[in-house]
């Protein structure tokens, strides 16, 4: 069912600081900051030869990070996105094997204009997965 690990995300408590830390120190190639309010994050793709690492901001009093970067204080690995080939087929196998899908289990467009889904993480090795139809 998992494809291609589409990103890498790292929530991080100051994403210009972030940024400059990729671009300068590790010389990576690093997008502009797209804000995603409906998703209440700052979102930035940092571009790999053989995936992509997503520096997430919080935005906003919602944010789903808040309580990760409280827990965090210097950030950290915050979930992992795998490819599928269709997203409502995989959600509808994962939740008849008795997998949690958060929010209200329909997907929703993502940083990439893509369907996305987050399965909880306490399902899946204490790593929150993010599904995204490839
Ligand atoms: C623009 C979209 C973009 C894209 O790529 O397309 C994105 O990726 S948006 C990314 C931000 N959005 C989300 O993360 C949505 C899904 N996440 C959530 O709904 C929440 O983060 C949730 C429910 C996973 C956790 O929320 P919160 O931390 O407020 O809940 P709890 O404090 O109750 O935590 C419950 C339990 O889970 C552990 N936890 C929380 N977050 C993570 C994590 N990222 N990785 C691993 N474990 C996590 C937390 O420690 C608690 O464990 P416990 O043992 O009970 O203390
Ligand atoms: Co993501």
């Amino acid at each position: 069912m998992i494809g291609r690990l589409n990103h890498v995300a790292i929530a991080v408590p100051d994403l210009a600081a972030a940024i400059a830390t990729y671009r300068d120190t590790l010389g990576a190639s690093v997008s502009a900051i797209v804000p995603q309010p409906e998703h209440g994050v700052d979102t930035v793709f940092v571009e790999l030869p053989n995936t992509k690492i997503e520096l997430l901001g919080a935005l906003g009093e919602e944010s789903p990070i808040a309580r990760f970067l409280e827990r965090n204080p210097d950030g950290g690995i915050h979930h992992l996105c795998y490819e599928v080939d269709d997203i409502v087929a995989a959600r509808d196998r994962l939740k008849a094997a008795g997998a949690r899908v958060l929010g209200s289990g329909e997907p929703r467009i993502g940083a990439h204009g893509k369907p996305v889904l987050f399965l909880h993480p306490k399902d899946f090795l204490g790593t929150l997965v993010e599904l995204e139809q490839a």
